[in-house]
């Protein structure tokens, strides 16, 4: 997925807007337009756009699926569901309930544990895998861990590798779907919620769900990590509009400000001018960092509501998508730079040990032909311990954990270079295959006209000979008039001789 995937979901009627005046027009599975009452229309364009009539399944198909398998593989990958209160967020999320099994109704989150699960068991036996559970609140400006609510202020760290680190949270590992949609459901028993008029059961935090699956391939001796993270984003929403008072209030000011704080990060990420991207400003743009900062692969979900009374809301919603689908790999670009950078530092630092430790067993051979076994083993220590020469490399210690690390953000810049060129190469051979037609045509033309060149040469050819013949004819009938008028000048001048001759001898 090239930088960030973004999508719209248009949640069906429910109940209390039933009959209501709908405010979107289709027009495909990308596009369709916005209109309010006087028919002024805005239009949008996503990867996709799942309307009133689309299926949970599909949301996850097209939007979390591929990133789910890419975890598996140790490429990190953020999920956001973002949009007004009410809009269906927790719904496309969670399900009508986390232990749903319906499959119309089950959500993104018990679809991403069983294709985990899935994707683990089928593996073999090549790798042994781990899946570890943490989930927080973002409520009222404090991360709180759902998962042992005495941990109330957790705070968040920037780790050397630009990783965030959510201090101390629980990390429960789930060993099945069962024991993960256990504890899942436990820590969503114990999320904020609190009734508006917009929604019974409205979010009143930003949820978060940190699935990270550790491949462990022994054969190779290496450990690698995949961090999965679904955000339930709490709903913007207007005071007067869901009647907040009192503390709901005093939450919706919160949850506005910090979806203003993502808003900001997202124009700085998109201006072009991102010298200073400000994460720092809310706790749900640090967390976010990595994701929209980051090398982490992003989806982002705009949750809207179809009704005409809902427009300014979807409109910002989807205004708000439309600008984030504008974040590109350049402003991460940095990130995955300095990356690189760092592994062909440690490369080529092991290169150089590499290099050493042949010089050691060169030394050491020599040694071995002059001395005995022992005094031998004892100089190649000493040569350690002085500094001399270093130890064997171990790609395990944390050089392997970093170039692990590092590999995975290869792997995920590679794959989107690889797609990139894959699409690329569809375009070109699609051009090739034009041109190749193009070609074969223009030859039929260009031998038609040699053809044609070949019949005029000819053709001028015997006109040429024609014309010559034509000349030597003009030449030889010029000759005979030229022959004839002298004649008749000497026979008319002889006439008029012989004339006056006649005249003068009367
Ligand atoms: N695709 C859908 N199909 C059927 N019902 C839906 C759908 N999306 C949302 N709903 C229903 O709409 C209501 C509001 O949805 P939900 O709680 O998911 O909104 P939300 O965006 O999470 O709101 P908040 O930000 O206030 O938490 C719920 O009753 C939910 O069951």
């Amino acid at each position: 997925m090239a930088n960030i995937c973004v999508c719209a979901r248009f949640r069906p009627a429910i109940s209390k807007e039933d009959g209501e005046a709908l405010c979107i027009a289709r027009s495909d599975s990308r596009s369709f337009t916005l209109e309010d009452e006087k028919d002024e229309q805005h239009m949008f364009s996503f990867d996709k756009v799942f309307y009133e009539d689309s299926e949970q399944a599909d949301v996850y198909e097209f939007l979390a699926r591929p990133i789910v398998r890419d975890a598996v593989e140790a490429i990190n990958g953020t999920i956001i569901t973002y949009g007004q209160t009410g809009a269906g967020k927790t719904y496309t999320m969670e399900g009508a309930n986390i232990m749903e099994t319906d499959n119309h109704k089950k959500g993104l989150l018990p679809r991403v544990v069983d294709e985990l699960f899935e994707a683990i068991n089928s593996c073999g036996e090549t790798a042994a895998y781990k899946i570890n559970l943490s989930m927080v609140e973002i409520y009222m400006e404090k991360v709180r861990d759902l998962l042992d609510l005495s941990k109330d202020n957790i705070q968040i760290k920037e780790h050397k590798g630009h990783a965030i680190v959510l201090c101390g949270v629980t990390e429960i590992l789930i060993s099945n779907v069962e024991e993960a949609l256990k504890f899942l459901s436990s820590g969503i028993a114990n999320r904020a919620v609190g009734e508006t008029q917009m929604n019974k059961a409205s979010s009143r935090s930003h949820c978060i769900y940190i699935l990270t699956v550790q491949k462990e391939m022994e054969k190779e001796k290496r450990v690698s990590t995949g961090k999965l993270v679904l955000v339930d984003l709490a709903g913007s929403e207007k005071a007067e509009k869901t009647g907040a008072e009192g503390r709901v209030l005093e939450e919706a000011k919160t949850i506005n400000k910090s979806l203003s704080a993502l808003g900001n990060v997202i124009n700085a990420l998109t201006s072009g001018k991102a010298n200073h991207i400000p994460f720092r400003d809310s706790k749900l743009t640090r967390i976010l960092q990595d994701a929209l900062g980051g090398s982490s692969q992003t989806a982002l979900l705009c949750c809207c509501s179809p009704g005409l009374c809902h427009f300014s809301e979807s409109l910002s919603t989807l205004r708000f998508g439309a600008r984030a689908k504008h974040i590109k790999a350049s402003s991460r670009i940095g990130w995955k730079e300095e990356m690189h950078d760092k592994k062909q530092e440690i490369l080529s630092e092991n290169d150089v040990k590499l290099k050493v430790l042949d010089l050691r067993e060169r030394i050491l051979k020599k040694l071995r032909e002059k001395l005995d076994a022992e005094t031998v083993k004892l100089i190649g220590e000493e040569f350690v311990v002085d500094g001399l020469l270093c130890e064997e490399v171990d790609s395990s210690h944390e050089e392997g954990g970093i170039l692990c690390h590092i590999k995975s953000e290869t792997i995920a810049s590679w794959k989107e270079a690889t797609n990139k060129l894959v699409k690329t190469i569809a375009e070109l051979g699609g051009e090739n295959h034009m041109l190749k037609k193009v070609y074969e045509l223009m030859k039929v033309e260009y031998e038609k006209m040699m053809h044609e060149n070949e019949r005029m040469k000819m053709e001028y050819e015997k006109m040429m000979h024609v014309t010559k013949r034509l000349q030597a004819n003009l030449r030889k009938t010029d000759a005979r008039y030229s022959v004839l008028v002298r004649g008749f000048w000497f026979l008319a001048s002889t006439c008029i001789f012989l004339i006056l001759a006649y005249w003068l001898s009367f």
